[in-house]
């Protein structure tokens, strides 16, 4: 259709420096509207993506046997291989906040030489937990005056791990388009990704379009995930999103997910709830929702059903 929007261009953020006020009501309208915005001078180099994306990529061109030694009926489960989440997506799992223990252990199953990998996750893994850490700040503030101060202490025992994920449609390219990763949302407080240049990453809009989130030299997305859209009362947006591939060529992503510590009771506080005091969410424990999604196995990548709104929605 003529006319029609196929891409959103988010706000951009420069993280290095204090938030002014006009930024702040964009960020806030961005949060509301779109669950997702962009940051800039994140302190991460090009070099070290470069080095995070060859040490990955010869980890995925490792055979199928040998990687699957991380595999679902492994002992560490570090590897999602293809066919789970689609044909076309393989990931491996590296968990903080020692990054560089939980890359080592993979490396050491696989008889790989770790200590390249490791220090470059320790690197990559540390600068993430900084990053997620001031941008909780940030976000916060788009709920109120003072809220950052008053509300951090919350979000003080979160914990992160980071996704690594390749997407390789090279032998099925006769469709169009194909599905890399199906429509989900994040079980995450905040995710931040990194997206080569291939593109792909889309958004769905309230209405249910899709729109692609391109690529940007030097700037990492972020988006709100589950467990805030839950803390915040649904203030903020978690929205679904997705990954298509639209060429036969590979693509390569990091989704850096901060969450709440399992043991969490997630409850709005009353500041956030307002005076009326309509919960849209049950207070419930972090850990029995990410148990919800995991028994569902096509909750966790797909399935617009399964979501926080299914687990603990009050339908308020
Ligand atoms: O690959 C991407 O760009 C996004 C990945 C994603 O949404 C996820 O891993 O949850
Ligand atoms: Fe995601």
């Amino acid at each position: 259709m003529p006319g029609t929007q196929t891409s959103l261009d988010l706000p951009l953020f420069d993280i290095s420096q204090p938030i002014s006020a006009t930024s702040l009501s964009s960020l806030s309208l961005a949060c509301k509207e779109w669950g997702f915005f962009r940051i800039i001078n994140h302190g991460v180099s090009k070099d070290l993506y470069s080095r995070l994306y060859t040490v990955s990529n010869h980890i995925f061109s490792l055979p199928s046997e040998l990687k699957l030694k991380l595999g679902p009926s492994s002992t560490l489960k570090t590897y999602t291989p293809h066919f789970i989440a689609s044909p076309f997506f393989e990931s491996l799992l590296v968990s903080g906040p020692d990054f560089s223990a939980s890359a080592q252990s993979s490396s050491e199953v696989l008889n790989q030489s770790s200590s390249e990998f490791s220090e470059i996750l320790r690197e990559y893994g540390n600068r993430m937990t900084n990053l997620s850490k001031s941008i909780i700040q940030i976000v916060l503030m788009c709920l109120g005056e003072d809220f950052e101060r008053k509300f951090e202490c919350e979000f003080t025992n979160c914990h992160g791990y980071l996704r690594i994920n390749n997407y390789s449609p090279l032998e099925c390219m006769n469709h169009k388009e194909l599905e890399g990763l199906g429509m989900h949302t994040d079980m995450s407080c905040v995710t931040i990704v990194y997206q080569d240049q291939i593109g792909g990453l889309q958004v769905r809009s309230k209405e249910g379009n899709w729109l692609d989130i391109n690529p940007c030299d030097d700037t990492l997305v972020v988006n709100i995930g589950d467990l805030m859209q839950a803390w915040s009362n649904g203030k903020l947006r978690s929205s679904e999103h997705r990954v298509v591939l639209k060429q036969p060529v590979n693509r390569f992503s990091l989704a850096f997910f901060w969450c709440f510590e399992d043991e969490k009771l997630i409850l709005a506080p009353e500041e956030v709830v307002g005076e009326r005091n309509l919960r849209v969410y049950k207070p419930f424990v972090c850990a029995d929702y990410m148990k919800f999604r995991q028994n569902s196995e096509r909750g966790k990548f797909e399935k617009v059903g399964f979501t926080v709104k299914d687990f603990a929605g009050t339908g308020g």
